[in-house]
């Protein structure tokens, strides 16, 4: 029995709710008190069509997954369904103006142009959420400054004719040395979500890092892959082992050639852009049931199940519950690289989460530079795989990284800001772009394959001395009470 509009419009309280979802009506009044975001969110919903709200967070199969099947009330007729209206407000009409306004994709020439065009076109609470850091986000910063404490030393009257930048991850043949790696609610910048990226991805054989809290459902991530595409899977872990152990057996039977355990966000940093757009919204289903505090941004109302519990001692469980390649995603310092290879993984990331979680953590190029000298003087620099990411923006900082050691590069916000602001071209053009970068950089060095790159083709005497801490952006613009929020926008 299809229902009307004005059938669902009269269930809109706390004691009696329904919302509308994709065309579909649900009775929430029972859920109300288990939802993690909270009440609040869904109230604001209540006998209304709540699609647009809950696009971005949830992927589309949370209801069937998670609300019981009698409250599933059945289809709506939209047509009798009155949407308020809402004014267009003036932001949104700026918003629209720069949008008419934006750049061709063809004037986007490198990875920060695309930044500078998301940053105009983008919603502002899904530009907080992907653009923002921890605290006075130093790091965030210093992840791109510190590439440019390293200098080259290239070789000249190297017949670079032919140059190749293919490599392999984790056994996995790949075009280049970078990848996606996770970053969360895809949807916040594209009504597509995360399989933009997949697309993208396979088009240019490189591999993606399937995201815990993707808006897309782990499984629409999978299903977009084609042919032997390679994904990895990343993971926060559950304080609920058991809902643990089944996203990584389900990831496992799905495919995924790599178990990348997140371990550098035992609680998600304080990020105050994203904070400010007072995030209202719920958390992801993968890991339903768990209470959010929902009054801190998305990052918090998406991370309370996050266990800040798991330590070394874990390891060996997650080796017990899968044959994947087992990764340390967010190692920041030598020693843990050691313990890393006694605990018996395959590779880590050193990363800082793209310095939205311990604000001074070091870059992880600095940490590679800390750590490959440790690891030679052992005789295990080929024990585990090493890889990094964070302010990744241009091929030479990939060959920077691969110089000094590393297998390859995870990249975030950049690929992020192409899909927002231009969708699948806008990834496939930053991809295409890094690829030329490579290619042209490589001869430039005296390389042709990245088995060529090595110490001693980079200078990185200065890369350690801290002496200019990167420009406290946010003490001039954000904290000056006084400076016109509109102005801020930038
Ligand atoms: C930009 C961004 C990064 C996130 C990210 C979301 C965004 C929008 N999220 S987060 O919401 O929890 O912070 C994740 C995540 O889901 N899991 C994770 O391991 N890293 C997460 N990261 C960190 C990411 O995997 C890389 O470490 C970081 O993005 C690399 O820095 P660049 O952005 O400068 O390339």
């Amino acid at each position: 029995m299809t229902l009307t509009g004005v059938e669902v419009v009269k269930h809109n309280n706390s004691k009696d709710c329904w919302v509308i979802v994709h065309g579909r009506a649900y009775d929430v009044t029972d859920f109300l008190p288990e939802h993690p975001g909270g009440p609040k969110i869904i109230l604001k919903y209540a006998g209304k069509d709540a699609t647009e709200e809950f696009e971005p967070i949830h992927p589309p199969d949370t209801l069937e997954k998670y609300l019981d099947k009698s409250k599933h009330l059945g289809p709506v007729d939209m047509t009798t369904v009155i949407t308020e209206k809402t004014e267009e407000s003036p932001d949104e009409k700026e918003r629209q103006r720069r949008i008419a306004e934006m750049p061709l994709l063809e004037q986007c020439y490198n990875l920060l142009d695309f930044e500078a065009v998301a940053r105009r076109v983008m919603k502002k609470g899904a530009w907080g959420y992907y653009s923002s850091a921890a605290d006075d986000e130093i790091t965030l910063r210093e992840n791109h400054a510190a590439f440019h404490r390293i200098w080259f030393r290239p070789k000249i009257l190297v017949d670079v004719e032919k140059v190749n930048f293919s490599t392999t991850m984790l056994g996995t043949k790949v075009d280049a040395p970078f990848y996606v790696t996770a970053t969360a609610l895809g949807k916040l910048g594209h009504v597509e979500g995360e399989v933009v990226l997949t697309r993208a991805a396979r088009k240019h054989n490189v591999i993606q890092m399937i995201p815990t809290l993707a808006s897309c459902s782990f499984d629409e991530i999978i299903d977009a892959a084609e042919g032997d595409q390679v994904q990895w899977l990343q993971l926060y872990v559950n304080k609920d082992r058991a809902i643990t152990q089944r996203i990584v057996e389900h990831a496992e039977k799905r495919g995924c050639k790599g178990l990348f355990i997140t371990v550098d966000a035992p609680q998600l940093g304080r990020r105050e852009k994203d904070m400010r757009s007072k995030f209202m919204d719920p958390g992801s289903n993968v890991q339903n049931g768990q209470q959010t505090d929902n009054s801190q941004g998305a990052a918090r109302a998406i991370s309370s199940f996050i266990d800040p519990g798991l330590s070394w001692a874990d390891i060996s469980w997650f080796r017990s519950i899968t044959k994947m390649p087992i990764m340390l995603k967010g190692v920041q310092r030598v020693e843990d690289v050691l313990k890393a290879i006694e605990a018996g993984v395959q590779g880590v990331v050193l990363s800082n989460h793209g310095g939205r979680q311990l604000d001074f953590a070091r870059s992880g190029i600095e940490v590679l530079a800390e750590t490959m000298p440790v690891l030679r003087e052992l005789g295990l620099e080929d024990k585990i795989e090493i890889y990094i990411d964070g302010g990744i923006r241009r091929a030479t900082d990939i060959i920077k990284a691969l110089c000094l050691g590393a297998k390859g590069v995870g990249i975030g916000r950049p690929f992020l800001y192409a899909m927002s602001a231009y969708g699948f071209d806008g990834v496939d053009r930053a991809m295409q772009l890094l690829k030329d970068e490579m290619e042209m950089n490589m001869r430039l060095i005296g390389a042709t394959s990245v088995g060529e790159l090595n110490q001693s083709l980079v200078d990185t005497r200065s890369l350690f001395n801290h002496s200019s801490t990167p420009a406290d952006n946010l003490a001039y613009a954000v904290y000056d009470p006084l400076v016109n929020p509109a102005q801020r926008a930038g």
